[in-house]
């Protein structure tokens, strides 16, 4: 058993959300009790460890819908382009001489990016090496939902090679790692599959009882080209496949969804994995997040890859999105902190279907971060859920659980080794380059 105590604790759970001074008690990687207060002496004397952490501030690990992790080594290989020729520009040929070991060494300085700046649980969305992901996620502890997406560009024979491969993955690898890895199915985007390969993707998903996530709506030219191709957007194309009540969906992006399709989407069981500084970077836009919760549509946060963004920073992500629903609807009560933090925890552990993640209460996964509550920029204390949306910086996590093992303390990870992952990150990137 593990006790953490004098700590000020962010539940998200709705009974109790803040906890000014208390204690965790952990077993079997889940949170037996969670308490205001001191511990009893019975439970401090039960205890295998017991640590005090005063001064520090407790809250669920953050939880990131949407990722390319495998493209780690494109961070600023290329800025200021929008999103159709960075793709086929800049991104697809470089990646397409990424071998084994680059996309790993790219995986691992996420991870470990990740780690450092509280995320404790992310989606993997990649084409390649999805086993050696899978392998690296279960090493590191973290918590991860993966799978190996889609491109449909290609003959109906490929087409079901790739399908087969990733149905594969998903039987293989859903719910290993003690629970910690899930997995789904993932056609890329509208623009890159047909029609019928989607029917296809979601029809297995079906049999797997699987959800299904795909980027969606990103920028207004998928829209028009989608219109021009097929007469609709590409949402209601979903719809008039008679796919969109099938699975939950999880969208990355959503961006260019008008009246018609929030409504639609309000019926459905879908989320938007809500990327705000990837769709501000690439010139898409900025999604309509207010007029989504309003509606009842769960919205999550994702981060996309670095190369789009360019860090992994969720605190960043999330302070950002809040500003810009603000800013973009003229409205200071578009998005609230409370809301905010809920869309990064508990909206995003839905989104990922992962039970008794995002909060911190009895029989829920002993998943939280720590932070330096004593830092001069979070200062007055008082006010620890607004610090944590409009104040704080990656580097005041100090400590991270998942699972109730330690990933880092005192900011030295223990899972992870920094200064190889640093090392190869780079050799790795100056290989890939001497080969274009
Ligand atoms: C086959 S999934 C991986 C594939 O996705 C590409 N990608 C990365 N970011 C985005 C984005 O924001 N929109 C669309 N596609 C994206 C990446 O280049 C990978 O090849
Ligand atoms: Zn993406």
């Amino acid at each position: 058993m593990l006790l953490l105590k004098d700590a000020a604790i962010v539940t998200m759970d709705k009974e109790n959300p803040f906890i000014d001074n208390g204690f965790l008690v952990i077993a079997d990687g889940k949170l037996i009790e969670v308490g205001s207060g001191s511990p009893s002496e019975k439970q401090e004397a039960d205890a295998a460890e017991v640590i005090s952490v005063k001064g520090k501030w407790l809250m669920p690990g953050l939880i990131n819908t949407h990722g390319h992790i495998g493209m780690t080594l494109l961070r600023g290989h290329s800025d200021d382009l929008p999103l159709h020729r960075w793709l086929e520009e800049k991104m697809w040929p470089f990646e397409g001489k990424q071998d084994e070991e680059a996309v790993h060494a790219g995986r691992a300085l996420a991870l470990a990016e990740m780690v450092k700046s509280g995320t404790t649980t992310f989606l993997e969305m990649y084409h390649l090496y999805m086993d050696q992901c899978a392998e690296a996620v279960e090493e590191a502890g973290m918590r991860a939902t993966l799978m190996r997406s889609m491109i449909g560009l290609c003959s109906k024979e490929e087409q079901e090679a790739k399908l087969g491969e990733a149905v594969r993955f998903a039987k293989q690898w859903h719910e290993r790692a003690d629970g910690r890895i899930r997995t789904m199915l993932a056609p890329h985007a509208p623009y890159t599959c047909p029609p019928a390969f989607i029917e296809r993707i979601v029809e297995e998903a079906v049999q797997l009882q699987l959800p299904v996530h795909m980027h969606l709506a990103e920028t207004k030219k998928e829209v028009a080209d989608h219109l021009e191709q097929y007469g609709c957007h590409p949402l209601d194309h979903l719809d008039q496949l008679g796919v969109l009540d099938a699975v939950p969906w999880l969208f990355a992006h959503g961006v260019h969804l008008a009246e018609a399709q929030l409504e639609r989407l309000a019926r459905t069981e879908a989320t938007i994995s809500y990327n705000p500084k990837s769709n501000l970077k690439l010139g898409s836009g900025i999604a309509p997040v207010k007029e989504m919760l309003e509606r009842g549509i769960r919205v999550s946060f994702g981060t996309d890859s670095v190369a789009a963004n360019n860090t992994l920073d969720l605190f960043e992500e999330l302070r950002i999105g809040n500003l810009l629903q603000k800013g973009s609807y003229q409205d200071a009560t578009a998005l609230s902190a409370g809301t905010t933090l809920e869309l990064a925890t508990i909206n995003g552990a839905e989104a990922l279907q992962f039970p008794e993640l995002g909060k911190l209460k009895a029989g829920y996964q002993a998943d939280f971060i720590l932070l330096d509550g004593e830092q001069l920029h979070v200062q007055p204390a008082a006010h620890v859920l607004s610090h944590l949306v409009y104040a704080v910086k990656a580097a005041d996590v100090t400590d991270v659980f998942v699972q109730g093992k330690a990933l880092m303390r005192n900011r030295s990870l223990l899972t992870l080794d920094e200064e190889k992952i640093r090392y190869q990150a780079n050799r790795q990137y100056k290989k890939v380059c001497s080969l274009m």
